[in-house]
């Protein structure tokens, strides 16, 4: 009889694939495919490298960007902020001193780190990939192993082009059905992580599958694998598939020729077995589910639009209740209030997490010849420069101004403010990036997160908005 082997997961294929040594009660090393490096997470790492006298391993696997705290107005002039410009002028000078590729500010691949890695076509299926930054679940969109790292680790990685790690356990998050028209996958990521709390996938690499996982497109395929951390998960990815391959062929990057069919027939194995086990399973119907929004301070705290604030009184769970409470005082909000009468100040489209080319002109194609709500500002910042770039060779910039939006430069700006764009002490969003943590987006701002269609129907009527909302309602039937 011939011996079987044993059925694994998209992940564990991965993550055996790459492990260069392993050796019981220490952690497994795992050689890393690709290093992506920022302004914020790096100057100590090469500031470990520089004292202890050493070299990047690979400097080819490696490639830096600078995005957190770029302005996104005139970037030609000094950075004002000195926390900020000292990140940037380190990152420049370690770029240059180590031998890294830099896309500085002003570069046409310049951009948020997991916008980048994509459209350079430097993720691609099957790879390990990490970064100093949590949100680098984004690239396992591709079927990449892809999460953030601490600055130590960044260090490690420089030096050796690889981490020791402990293999995560396995959850699947299975989308079965079609998405209702306007339902988009930040919905979808909103209400998994509403269903299992922020820590529901801890020590966990979640992989979303189903057909309604299936049916999305790249863009929104990231969208969901970038919150992954937010329920907690090391990771989330989605098997490779035609969708993928289509996505990657003819990056920069990307292999080529007689190269890139043979990565195709290995990337079509990058599926999860028959039979294969997960430690956790959570199964959504697609077609139940709507526009999604928060009403608190962490992305759990968050309801289909059609619902209230909640009552902090109606948790069972006594850390629930008093996290709703806490919530509801810093966010300014009433139980009871339904979420469509919650008025903004500042809509944001933009973030590793909705700041793509489909996220823009899903945002424009609402707005399109209309006007946003006098008293709401919308600020609307591409994720890269490419983006940027076919933004405006369609008009959607134009679409933005017309309708009275912000156009702005590429980075991670209202995301989390470290750069000049913040919310005023009290002030709210309706924004498109992945946490509303108390003063992310600014000292005493307010942040709802929502989808892109939510946040350009928001902008249009000043306040939470989804885009079914904003259709006239079809003529009775005489
Ligand atoms: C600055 C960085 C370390 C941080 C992260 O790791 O996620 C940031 O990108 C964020 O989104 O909060
Ligand atoms: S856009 Fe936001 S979430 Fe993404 S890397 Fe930048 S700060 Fe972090």
């Amino acid at each position: 009889m011939r011996g079987r082997t044993v059925p694994k997961t998209l992940a564990e294929k991965v993550y055996e694939a790459h492990v260069v040594r392993s050796t019981a009660g220490e952690p497994d090393l795992l050689y890393i495919d690709l290093h992506l490096v920022h302004e914020v997470t790096s100057p100590q790492a090469f500031d470990g490298l520089r004292s202890a006298g050493r070299t990047v391993r690979r400097p080819d696997l490696t490639m830096a960007t600078e995005d957190h705290n770029v302005p996104t107005l005139d970037i030609l002039s000094p950075i004002a902020d000195p926390v900020s410009r000292a990140q940037i002028e380190a990152l420049r000078s370690n770029a240059a001193e180590f031998g890294i590729r830099l896309a500085p500010m002003g570069d046409r691949d310049q951009g948020i780190v997991h916008v980048i890695g994509p459209q350079l076509g430097l993720t691609q299926p099957g790879m390990t990939i990490v970064c100093g930054d949590s949100h680098t679940s984004t690239h396992g969109a591709f079927g990449a192993l892809a999460f953030g790292i601490g600055t130590s680790e960044v260090e490690h990685v420089l030096a050796t082009q690889t981490l020791p790690q402990y293999a995560p356990k396995q959850m699947a998050v299975t989308v079965e059905g079609e998405l209702p028209a306007g339902v988009s996958s930040k919905d979808v990521i909103l209400a998994v992580i509403a269903e299992i709390g922020t820590n529901g996938a801890q020590g966990h690499v979640i992989e979303y599958r189903g057909s309604a996982i299936e049916a999305l497109s790249m863009e929104a395929r990231m969208t969901i694998c970038n919150m992954s951390i937010e329920a907690g998960a090391k990771a989330g990815l989605i098997a490779p598939d035609r969708t993928t391959f289509d996505f990657l062929q003819g990056r920069p990057h990307a292999p080529q020729g007689a190269d890139w069919d043979a990565a195709v027939e290995h990337w079509q194995t990058l599926r999860t077995d028959e039979g294969a086990v997960f430690d956790r399973e959570v199964v959504l119907d697609a077609s139940t589910l709507t526009p999604f929004v928060t009403w608190g301070t962490n992305p759990g705290q968050g309801l289909p639009i059609d619902g209230i604030v909640p009552d902090p009184a109606d948790f069972a769970d006594e850390g629930e209740r008093r996290a709703a409470e806490q919530a509801l005082a810093y966010m300014g909000l009433e139980p009871g209030t339904p979420l469509r009468e919650i008025e903004v100040d500042t809509v944001f489209l933009g973030s590793c997490t909705n700041g793509r080319i489909e996220d823009l002109r899903i945002a424009a194609e609402l707005l399109r010849g209309k006007r946003i709500d006098a008293d709401t500002r919308m600020l609307v910042v591409p994720g890269s420069v490419g983006v940027k770039a076919q933004a405006e060779a369609e008009g959607l910039d134009r679409v933005f101004l017309d309708a009275g939006a912000e156009w702005r430069g590429a980075g991670c700006s209202m995301c989390l403010g470290m750069n000049p764009d913040q919310l005023k002490p009290g002030e709210r969003s309706a924004s498109t990036s992945n946490r509303n943590f108390q003063g992310r987006q600014g000292k005493g701002g307010r942040t709802h997160l929502v989808s892109p269609s939510v946040a350009a129907a928001t902008a249009l009527t000043g306040k939470l908005t989804a885009p079914a909302d904003l259709t006239p309602a079809a003529p009775a039937v005489v």
